[in-house]
């Protein structure tokens, strides 16, 4: 099984406060990693590391057998980033903001009708994504899952919000990917349905002040 992704002796301190220090993990194809932790413990930190969106006080994150900062193209290519909050343009329809996020992607091919089908918004395409559910807004933002073609999805807290089909929906999404040699990093609140060799943890946890990572 080929490294996809690797994190070597990361350490980030944040208002002082050291989040995790000389923390490694690796994930292959095929695998899934649930970052767990209480809130605060860095859980979000350490995704945005691993996407290349905020430093580490040490440490370096490599994809494919490469440093981050070397190829900054195959980063883009292959990695894909949701963050918790669903990154959606509020005064955007539902169907505009999927034109518009699949333009940003690159992905000229989409459809985006069918996307809306998928994930259970059809129907909903002309509201402005402002007056839709917390939830229908997540789905919106997770539209870009059916379409990726990055081989490593960085998810934070992508359950928050959905309904149980909309669960089910995303696993099924992800056992797919996972079938494709794709990787995930997710954190949540939830247990997933995953076990066995496929599914890695990480617990990241502050116990006065002693870090704990099982
Ligand atoms: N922009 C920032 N500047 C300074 N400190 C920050 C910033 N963002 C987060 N922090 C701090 O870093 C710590 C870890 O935050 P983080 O969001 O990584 O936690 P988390 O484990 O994802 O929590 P949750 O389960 O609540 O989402 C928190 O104490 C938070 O206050």
């Amino acid at each position: 099984m080929s490294v996809v992704i690797e994190a070597k002796q990361l350490t980030s301190v944040r208002a002082g406060r050291t989040l995790f220090s000389a923390l490694s993990l690796q994930l292959g194809g095929g695998e899934i990693l649930h970052v767990e932790g209480p809130n605060g413990a860095g859980k979000s930190t350490l995704l945005r590391i691993i996407a290349g969106l905020l430093q580490p006080l040490e440490g370096e994150v490599w994809l494919f057998g490469q440093p981050q900062q070397d190829d900054p193209e195959l980063w883009q290519r292959q990695t894909l980033f949701i963050g918790h909050k669903p990154a959606v343009k509020a005064e955007l329809t539902a169907l505009e903001n999927l034109h518009f996020q699949s333009q940003l992607d690159g992905a000229a091919h989409v459809d985006a009708w069918q996307l809306l089908e998928t994930v259970g918004l059809l129907g909903l395409e002309d509201i402005p994504a402002q007056q839709l559910s917390a939830g229908q807004q997540r789905r919106i933002a997770l539209a870009r899952l059916w379409y990726s073609q990055a081989k490593l999805w960085i998810l934070d807290e992508p359950f928050t919000a959905l309904d149980t089909y909309g669960i089910e929906l995303l696993h099924q999404r992800f056992q797919r990917h996972l079938e494709q040699s794709g990787s995930i990093i997710l954190t949540s609140h939830q247990p997933l349905s995953w076990s066995g060799e496929r599914l890695q943890k990480i617990r990241i946890e502050h116990n006065d002040e002693e870090l704990v990572y099982e």
